[in-house]
């Protein structure tokens, strides 16, 4: 009895497919769901093509001038289709390709020889051009090093070719992912072995060149082909909505989402590179791997309306019985809910400034002792900082609490004289049926580590935006799910933190993350010209990886390119509402589809500037929608999303205009919180962005 033979498809033929008319699209679909079946079947008349430089690349005929190019290699039995197109078209796309497996990596690479021979050509006459030629960038590496980064063995050439970033990223196209960023890595400062211990990635193995379904199995190879073993795994990626990171992963993302971790997961990346995505696939493969019935794995963020959109994202990823092991909810909202199962009727206070809140805090601060001669901000940062985020409840913890960079020192007397305030504040809160949400926070922890019927109810939980969370907030993480195995997955990126008392270092809240921490690099959503004008506003702000060590942003890098983002200043609301306006009418005019393919979103960084722009706007004719807690769905077209900076977090448009007042970009250190809001605000758009500086 012979095996059924290995079928998969690639990226580039589902992009190519999602470009074709919709009749051609069916017939296409209706034939791969045959080819997927019997690849062998007789029916099926795979033809040489003339000129290929790749004897394995076949054309088979689809519908009157469609063809297919597959891959189908001498020996072995895997068929991997490539391509879809017109009979010339298709022909000219498969006469330059080629399909190889890397020697060290034991990754399928397709590589266009047409353009490597253009661009080896083009090296060598600026080579012989009279200028002074600088050293290349990996003179020093040797092939054996530049193929274990993932570079082809057709493209080592091109590779050591390279002498400058810029001419790196005028090849980034014609590079396997892996390559392109093995690459910048070193070029900024990484060693070969430090990139190949990040990634994980064997290469003491001997490869063998012709086994090319043991080179399918590679992560690298999974982010860019993707084995269909039945007709229902192939209908799911034929019918789903052409989006990339359903099917391919990163092989750093294909690695973490996959597999037991021994305990806690940290996974930082800049804006865009994927961490929600991969924080998906892997509760996915929780829920469907590591759950046993009764259980679930918990998705939790900070924020209730981007939990709202990863619960529609996971809809369109998962079946109806993952589903059903998977709990999506953000912690306040989860915390609320288990405060209701205990009949604890406290409202929990998010903002000290509300109502309830603002008058406990005035009646606190009335009992201060006036004689310290302390400014009220004093003691609301000594309240959030030190009290309220170390969980200190009695006066002798004060007395010994860690007060590291509060700027005043404070004595044991001086101590005992401002703790009445912070008693007072928890009191007068008490009085109202209200408590302070750190501290809810603290004592949702206590319940839990007597109660073993509550822990075990998680599997795993997996949590998205972990730079948001405060020490509090990360212990009661710790106790809500049992230690063990795949536990804890944190995402996130210290960059990001807009709220600045929230900052905390994992391992002191009982998170131990040591030889489970790593890191991604490729920014997939915003162009490159975005992405560095968003860093710049970060300039000399020391930014923490979410356990008390520093983060940087030298080694991101996007795969997309566009025109770089416009900063205008101006004056009043007036001339921002003329910049907004005339942004989303340029982007409307360029592309006559804009209306039905874009999104738009304008930032801005209030609720009343929000409001207001959206007023004109709408006087204006252009619909909008405000984006709040509630808000599921953000994807929308023919329509302006209409947000504040917080409530952008985590979201993205195509087009984002961002309008802020000018102190925002001022760089000193104390205006950080508004630069790290900039900055995630402008990382919201793929395509284009405006600032508009008021
Ligand atoms: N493997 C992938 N292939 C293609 N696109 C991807 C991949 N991973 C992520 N993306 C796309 O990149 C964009 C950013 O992804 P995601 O939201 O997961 O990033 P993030 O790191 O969580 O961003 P942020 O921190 O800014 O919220 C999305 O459009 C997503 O679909």
């Amino acid at each position: 009895m012979s095996l059924k033979p290995k079928v998969a498809l690639s990226n580039d033929f589902l992009i190519q497919l999602s470009k074709l008319p919709s009749s051609v699209h069916t017939k296409v679909m209706k034939w791969a769901v045959k080819f997927q079946s019997d690849p062998r079947s007789s029916g099926i008349n795979y033809e040489n093509i003339n000129g290929a430089r790749d004897p394995n690349l076949k054309s088979v005929r689809i519908d009157g001038d469609w063809r297919g190019i597959v891959f189908k290699p001498s020996s072995g039995d895997v068929y991997v289709l490539l391509y879809v197109d017109h009979h010339d078209s298709a022909y000219h796309w498969a006469e330059s390709r080629k399909l190889a497996i890397n020697p060290v990596t034991g990754a399928m690479q397709l590589v266009n020889l047409e353009q490597v021979t253009e661009t080896v050509s083009t090296d060598v006459v600026t080579a012989t051009a009279p200028t002074p030629v600088a050293t290349p960038l990996f003179a020093s590496l040797q092939d054996r090093e530049l193929m274990s980064l993932g570079v082809p063995e057709d493209l080592l050439t091109l590779a050591k070719g390279v002498h400058s970033d810029a001419e790196l990223d005028a090849i980034q196209s014609q590079l396997p992912v892996e390559a392109y960023e093995g690459l910048f890595l070193v070029a900024a400062g990484d060693t070969v072995s430090q990139v190949l211990n990040a990634r994980e990635t064997r290469v003491d193995k001997v490869i063998d060149l012709q086994d090319f379904a043991a080179a399918l199995a590679t992560p690298e190879s999974q982010s860019r082909f993707v084995v269909v073993s039945d007709d229902e795994t192939l209908a799911a990626i034929l019918n789903a909505p052409l989006a990339q990171w359903r099917v391919f992963l990163h092989p750093m993302q294909q690695k973490l989402a996959v597999g037991d971790r021994s305990g806690p997961v940290r996974v930082l990346g800049g804006a865009g590179t994927g961490k929600t995505v991969l924080a998906m696939h892997r509760a996915k493969w929780l829920a469907e791997n590591r759950t046993k019935d009764g259980q679930k794995v918990l998705f939790t963020t900070f924020t209730r309306n981007l939990a709202g959109d990863v619960e529609q994202n996971l809809k369109t990823l998962c079946g109806a019985s993952t589903l059903a092991k998977l709990e999506v909810r953000n912690l306040d909202a989860w915390v609320n809910a288990f405060l209701r199962t205990r009949k604890l009727e406290h409202r929990i206070v998010y903002d000290r400034k509300q109502e309830g809140a603002l008058q406990a805090w005035q009646a606190a601060l009335a009992v201060r002792d006036t004689g310290l001669d302390l400014p009220d901000d004093f003691y609301e940062q000594e309240l959030a900082h030190v009290v309220l985020a170390q969980g200190i409840t009695a006066l002798d913890e004060y007395r010994m609490a860690r007060r590291i960079g509060r700027g005043v020192v404070l004595s044991r007397a001086k101590r005992d004289a401002v703790w009445p305030v912070f008693e007072e504040y928890r009191g007068q809160l008490a009085s109202r049926k209200l408590k302070d949400v750190d501290d809810a926070y603290r004592e949702v922890a206590a319940l839990l580590a007597a109660d073993v019927e509550a822990t075990g109810k998680y599997s795993a939980i997996v949590i998205d935006e972990t730079q948001d969370f405060g020490p509090q907030a990360l212990k009661l993480l710790r106790a809500m799910v049992v230690r063990g195995e795949n536990d804890l997955f944190f995402v996130g990126d210290g960059h990001q933190r807009i709220y600045s008392r929230h900052k905390a270092a994992m391992s002191k809240c009982g998170i131990d993350i040591r030889g489970r921490s790593r890191k991604l690099y490729i920014n997939y959503r915003t162009t490159d010209e975005i992405r560095r004008q968003a860093v710049a506003l970060l300039e000399g702000i020391e930014v923490d990886d979410l356990d008390g060590g520093h983060d940087e942003t030298i080694r991101y890098r996007s795969l997309s390119h566009g025109p770089a983002p416009t900063i205008v200043n101006v004056t009043g609301l007036e001339s921002a509402y003329g910049e907004v306006a005339k942004f989303l009418s340029q982007w409307r005019t360029a592309d006559s589809k804009a209306e039905e393919t874009l999104s738009f979103c304008v930032v801005a960084s209030s609720e009343k500037v929000r409001d207001a722009l959206a007023q004109q706007l709408q006087a204006a004719g252009v619909p909008t929608v405000a984006i709040t807690a509630q808000s599921k769905n953000t994807d929308e077209r023919g329509t302006v999303y209409m947000s504040t900076m917080h409530r952008a977090k985590g979201l993205e448009f195509d087009c984002v205009a961002v309008v802020a007042p000018s102190i925002y970009v001022a760089a000193t250190e104390g205006n950080a919180n508004h630069r790290q809001l900039l900055y995630v605000a402008l990382t919201r758009a793929k395509r284009g962005a405006l600032l508009v500086l008021n």
